[in-house]
């Protein structure tokens, strides 16, 4: 991927229609949206708002049906495999649930960024994989956990490995679904404390779903409230009272049930 230009991903009246469009509503609709290189970008709404879809607008793990989404100003849309895995290889992704292989070592887990990249034509010697395993463990806190299992971590850890795994290639934009849901409040600071070093030390432009706006909050630039498939609020997080957010209320009543 390259790095110039200030804009890494860019929607231009996109919709995307799952199934028959004579019955069903858009899960996408109209949507036009530039994400800034080296900003955190939190996508917020509903369940069924579509932010998974526009996750995976970005990847390309599915295509639009009107409109066009680039990534670093070219089409996603249309790849050959050669250019999706090209692709690919410049976005790491922390999808809900954390998949973690039970039978590896954390180190193992981490390794596994870095073969999916191999894949992709990167080539490092065995001392040079060690050495970005060991140094993105440090990064996340867990190089005292190298060599234990899954199992026998927390489930922040987890995600931790999780963001060390997606990281460990430097991608220059992580895409999160949910990275904190299930975890406690301290936990989710941890987590979020590895999503703003990331941007901070390497740059990652970050995207990140929830539906807590206090994650919003903590971390994001600028966020996109989703309704229906809809674009409702666009808004830059910190001058913006959360309280005016409609789905702020929707949370607090969540919080009280
Ligand atoms: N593979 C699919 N096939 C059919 N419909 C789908 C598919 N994926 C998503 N949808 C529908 O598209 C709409 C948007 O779904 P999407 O998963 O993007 O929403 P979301 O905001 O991420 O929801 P959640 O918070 O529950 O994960 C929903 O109505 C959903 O049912």
């Amino acid at each position: 991927m390259e790095t110039t230009g200030t804009t890494i991903v860019e929607f231009s009246d996109v919709s995307k229609y799952y199934g028959d469009r004579s019955d069903q509503p858009p899960a996408l609709d109209g949507i036009d949206l530039s994400i800034e290189r080296g900003e955190i970008f939190g996508v917020i709404g509903e369940s069924g708002a579509g932010k998974t879809t526009l996750l995976e607008l970005v990847n390309g793990l599915t295509t639009a049906d009107a409109g066009e989404v680039r990534v670093d100003g070219t089409t996603v849309a249309g790849r050959s495999r050669r250019e999706m895995r090209m692709l690919r290889r410049g976005i790491g992704v922390v999808f809900q649930g954390i998949h973690l292989l039970s039978g590896r070592t954390v180190r193992q887990n981490v390794a596994l960024g870095l073969q999916i990249s191999r894949r992709g034509g990167v080539r490092r010697t065995h001392a040079e994989e060690r050495a970005a395993v060991d140094e993105m463990l440090a990064f996340v806190g867990l190089a005292h956990r190298a060599d234990h299992h899954p199992a026998e971590l927390s489930g922040g850890e987890k995600q931790r490995v999780g963001l060390a795994r997606a990281l460990v290639t430097r991608p220059p934009l992580l895409l999160c679904d949910e990275p904190t849901s299930s975890l406690d409040a301290s936990t989710t600071a941890e987590v979020l404390r590895v999503l703003l070093d990331a941007r901070d030390k390497f740059g990652t432009t970050i995207v990140v779903i929830s539906h807590d706006l206090e994650v919003v909050k903590a971390i994001c630039d600028r966020a996109l409230l989703l309704e229906k498939g809809r674009m409702r609020e666009l808004f830059a997080v910190k001058k913006t009272d959360l309280r005016t957010i409609p789905s702020y209320h929707e949370q607090v009543k969540r919080e009280l049930m």
